[in-house]
């Protein structure tokens, strides 16, 4: 049985006041039994964070990390600090860093291991362009960019591992990909790795990520394939945050 996860990706959006808002929220909610919900807030929140969500649901994660421990490198952030703030999952591979910071195959797959050697559970964000879907390349680019990390990890790394999977021409347009579309690549991407290890396929958590709000999560959750959620637009107003938690029971 897949344990279902929710994870709030605030980009680059917060404040120290919303952090206390969703603590307050949470401490207070009542939610499905068996769920993880975790919160990614932009670095500087990161103590915050842990101070205010404890004794809450609410885990602690991060957009980024590099994927070195320590050195000269300004303005980056390491696995083993954020795993000194507690942080329990990281974003590897998210569609802004790869288009935006030129992240690579390489470098989300450095990013990935950095995150599994400090105990930080990596979520592997994959997906197509607008352009790749329109061309019938969507499970090409897919299971490319699953297939390229998956294949170079231990099975004991793999198994580790979350997929989020995020069609690019959904994030952050309002633009959701239909619960079948979603399903068809999530289920493409489980078949995938059913060839190489099929009790890991079974129990690999995938979660759809782009556009998912409080009125479109219940249908895209109750999706065979889809085990939770990549939010973010609303994953910053706790009530709607709430609400998608609320469907994943
Ligand atoms: O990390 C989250 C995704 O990029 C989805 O963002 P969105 O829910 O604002 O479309």
């Amino acid at each position: 049985m897949r344990t279902p996860l929710i994870a709030g990706n605030w980009k680059m959006n917060g404040s120290a006041a919303l952090v206390e808002e969703f603590g307050h929220a949470f401490a207070e909610a009542r939610l499905p039994a068996s769920l993880d919900v975790a919160v990614l807030p932009p670095f500087p929140y990161l103590d915050a964070a842990r101070r205010g969500f404890e004794g809450t649901p609410l885990r602690l994660g991060a957009q980024t990390l590099n994927p070195l421990h320590s050195g000269a490198h300004t303005g980056e952030v390491s696995g083993r600090m954020l795993r000194e703030f507690g942080v329990e999952y990281a974003l590897t591979g998210h569609s802004e860093r790869r288009q935006l910071y030129r992240e690579g195959d390489e470098a989300v797959l450095d990013r990935l291991l950095a995150a599994l050697s400090v105990g930080i559970t990596p979520i592997l964000c994959v997906g197509e362009t607008l352009e790749e879907r329109d061309t019938g390349r969507t499970m090409d680019v897919v299971l490319r960019q699953v297939g390229y990390v998956m294949a170079r990890l231990e099975p004991d790394q793999r198994s580790r591992v979350v997929i989020a999977y995020e069609p690019v021409w959904a994030i952050g347009t309002g633009r959701t990909a239909t619960p079948q579309q979603a399903q068809e690549v999530m289920a493409g991407i489980r078949q995938y790795q059913a060839g190489f290890d099929r009790e890991l396929a079974a129990g690999l958590r995938l979660l759809y990520g782009g556009s998912m709000n409080a009125g479109n999560a219940a249908e895209l959750l109750a999706q065979p394939d889809i085990d939770g959620g990549l939010v973010g637009g609303a994953s910053l107003k706790v009530d709607d945050f709430l609400a998608i938690c609320q469907s994943a029971g």
